[in-house]
């Protein structure tokens, strides 16, 4: 459909605004520069088709980027609350300065009828609104477009029509449609849990491990039972007129090991379920919340505390800026997010966007376990919440301080080395894991393998949850995803196209972005863009593919050395400042063929070893016996030293790496001499105090099932 209406609007265009005709500078600018020109033009119509030329004008954008909804694009027109600010002072509209938002009165809803007379939110960072009264959302172009609108007709409000689901496809609203339906059909063929036979119900609690939770609760929170698949069922109640939006299915299944695992499915699916579970049952006038990671948590809280309680749709994966406006009119947010160490990072992170002032985290250990056992457990939950420590923290601290945060990391060992791989278990015994806020440079010979290794090693993180954004600047997107989906499947898909779809379905939910440049690119202009994904989606690693496009097209040949040093340092601070892992692939220096490559082979000054957490080598041995054979060589571990080589096999039909052990290869775990010890630029073989030879099985290839944002507990 929306093909149709391009054509549509193409003809329109090639009148109104020929400039924008091609469709990399379709933008919201585009739109409102264009939608200028048509009201210019027909200042003398009537308003039905202004507004019409606006809509289709805009039908066309959104259709465009919605297509691209993975893509990062670089922010038009990067805003500040200032801008906002002036530009609303500019058209004297009133606005609350709150801490996420600023609110302002709908412009959606005829005067008399707003029921609250601040509720449009606009978000201080990106310029996002949402009204709560008519869900009317869009981009801050938008609204200014709409303000114009306003004042130009000499109009108290819009029709929430004028924005309102209109850039939907027909398939897509084919696709929304049904999937409403199914949330229908699960919810009225489901039973109240507090309906079921006692010992039915009780069966049920204890599969779930929730026995503590009383029916009170369970009712309170409207939890049902989805019997085909025993699954618990919580529902996303939303909208002015909190109709169900939603449900989310939990199911339990036992493993081998008779452990239970959890498994959880959203209708609708993940991306677009942007539920915070609870928050029906929070009053207009409630000053407080507990935010959780999940609904069990927060009916844990609820019940415990007593203190109004929300859980995040995702879990501690993300907590996307469309949910801040619902959580404004609280002057103290309690993050209790689970348990474990990767929910304490997260309280850290999502606090930054919902304002330090406000919040304060509760700290995991042995006393604060996530709240659903901590009600288990018999926990005081008023003194657990009451020792909340505030997040806004001082740049100078004692250790006074620092001593629990210590304490948790000596207890936590496992948990604070970061996410384990699952292919390359040689690299977990090295690097001991992936973490936030480190910076990697990996670099191996001109077409060796970095891209492919780099992409397969990425994928393996995402399919555990790492948010991850790609940065591709040599080879395009497209391409890209075609190496990634194929080391998805582990399959030449080409020979399978059948299987494409069931493979496409599963890849576009892992929590995967793309940044939309290609070629030569500013580094300032990269930054911005990263900043803004961490924002918008919660990145935990970005990967830059590779960093000689920033280094300008200009010859650089005085201070090209000074240049790359400069960026190095940008991407250093944005991983420390962002808690995101930064991976930098730099090419090396002009390679001897018959050399394997070291530290001081990458490409520039010393800077680039000094700056990373971790250096990693690709190493091309060529040998005539195994011309495909690689080995992953660490030559950096900031974290403890521990550095290495394993050689891995490439398996040309899935574009993977296989970590092996065959021969002469065997994994050469070497204790790391200190830092400034590397003999960087002298090209001084490294020497190697203590060497072990470990011996490794080949590990067998098992794909995981891709993660679906939802955790299991
Ligand atoms: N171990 C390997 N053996 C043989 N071919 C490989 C191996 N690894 C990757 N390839 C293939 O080599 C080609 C180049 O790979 P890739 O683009 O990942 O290399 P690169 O090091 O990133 O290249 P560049 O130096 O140009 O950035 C691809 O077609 C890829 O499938």
């Amino acid at each position: 459909m929306w093909r149709g209406l391009l054509k549509g609007t193409t003809c329109l265009l090639q009148v109104a605004a020929p400039e924008f005709l091609h469709p990399r500078r379709f933008s919201s600018h585009c739109v409102r520069l264009l939608t200028q020109r048509l009201f210019k033009w027909n200042s003398e119509a009537p308003l039905g088709c202004q507004t019409k030329g606006y809509l289709l004008a805009h039908n066309v954008i959104r259709a465009y980027k919605k297509d691209a909804m993975s893509t990062v694009e670089f922010p038009m027109s990067p805003i500040t609350v200032t801008d906002i600010k002036q530009y609303l002072r500019s058209k004297d509209i009133p606005f609350l300065d709150g801490y996420s938002c600023l609110h302002i009165q709908s412009i959606f809803v005829d005067a008399s009828a707003r029921k609250d007379s601040f509720s449009l939110f606009i978000d201080k960072t990106t310029g996002q609104f949402l009204c709560k009264d008519t869900l009317v959302e869009g981009s801050w172009e938008d609204l200014q477009d709409c303000l114009e609108v306003m004042q130009t007709d000499g109009q108290d409000f819009l029709s929430s029509r004028v924005l309102l689901g209109y850039h939907e496809s027909a398939e897509e609203q084919e696709e929304r449609e049904r999937e409403l339906r199914e949330v229908q059909r699960i919810w009225s063929s489901s039973v109240p849990l507090t309906d079921l036979p006692e010992d039915e119900a009780q069966l049920i609690k204890v599969m779930f491990q929730i026995t503590k939770i009383s029916n009170t609760t369970l009712k309170k929170f409207r939890v049902r039972l989805f019997k085909p698949t025993k699954s618990l069922v919580f529902p996303w109640f939303g909208g002015p007129d909190s109709s169900l939006k939603g449900v989310k299915l939990l199911s339990a299944q036992s493993t081998d090991d008779d452990k239970v695992t959890y498994n959880e499915v959203t209708f609708p699916k993940c991306n677009s379920y942007c539920n915070l579970f609870g928050l029906h049952l929070v009053g207009r006038m409630d000053l407080e919340v507990v935010l959780t990671g999940h609904e069990l948590d927060t009916m844990a809280v609820s019940q415990a505390a007593g203190l109004p309680s929300v859980a995040l749709p995702r879990g501690v994966s993300c907590l996307p800026p469309v949910l801040l406006p619902y959580l404004e009119q609280f002057k103290r947010v309690t993050l209790w997010l689970g348990g474990d160490i990767r929910s304490w990072e997260a309280s850290k992170i999502f606090s930054r966007k919902l304002g330090l002032r406000r919040c304060s985290l509760v700290r995991p250990g042995e006393y604060r376990p996530c709240p659903v056992k901590a009600l288990a457990s018999g926990k005081n939950f008023s003194h657990i919440i009451k020792s909340s420590i505030p997040a806004a923290h001082k740049s100078i601290v004692s250790f006074k301080q620092l001593r629990e945060d210590v304490y948790g990391e000596l207890m936590n060992t496992d948990q604070v080395a970061g996410v384990k791989w699952a292919r390359f278990p040689e690299l977990n015994r090295i690097l001991k894991g992936h973490r936030k806020g480190e910076l990697t440079v990996f670099t191996g010979p001109t077409g060796s393998g970095k891209t492919t290794f780099i992409s397969e090693l990425a994928l393996d993180l995402c399919m555990q949850g790492v948010n991850t954004l790609w940065g591709s600047f040599e080879i395009n997107n497209v391409r890209l995803a075609k190496i990634m989906l194929t080391q998805f499947a582990m399959q030449r898909l080409e020979e399978n196209l059948e299987q494409y779809d069931f493979w496409a379905d599963k890849f576009e939910e892992l929590p995967l972005y793309f940044m939309t440049f290609h070629g030569q690119q500013n580094i300032k202009t990269v930054l911005d863009t990263m900043q803004h994904a961490v924002y918008m989606y919660d990145i935990n690693h970005v990967i830059i593919d590779n960093l000689q496009f920033m280094m300008g097209q200009e010859n650089l040949s005085v201070d090209k050395f000074a240049v790359q040093d400069h960026i190095i340092g940008a991407f250093r601070k944005f991983a420390t400042n962002s808690t995101c892992h930064v991976t930098l692939i730099i090419h090396p220096r002009k390679e001897e063929d018959d050399r394997e490559l070291q530290t001081a082979s990458i490409f520039g000054s010393a800077k680039a070893s000094q700056e990373a957490d971790n250096v990693l080598i690709l190493q091309e041995k060529k040998l005539v016996t195994c011309p495909g054979r690689r080995s992953l060589q660490v030559t950096k571990n900031r974290f403890d030293g521990d550095v290495g080589i394993f050689p891995l096999d490439f398996i040309k039909s899935s574009l993977t790496f296989l970590s092996s052990v065959k021969g002469k290869h065997k994994l050469r775990k070497v204790t790391s001499k200190p830092e400034n010890e590397e003999a960087e630029g002298t090209g001084k073989k490294e020497e190697v105090k203590k060497e072990k030879v470990t011996k490794t099985a080949k590990t067998p290839r098992t794909l995981k099932g891709p993660a679906t944002g939802n955790e299991s507990k």
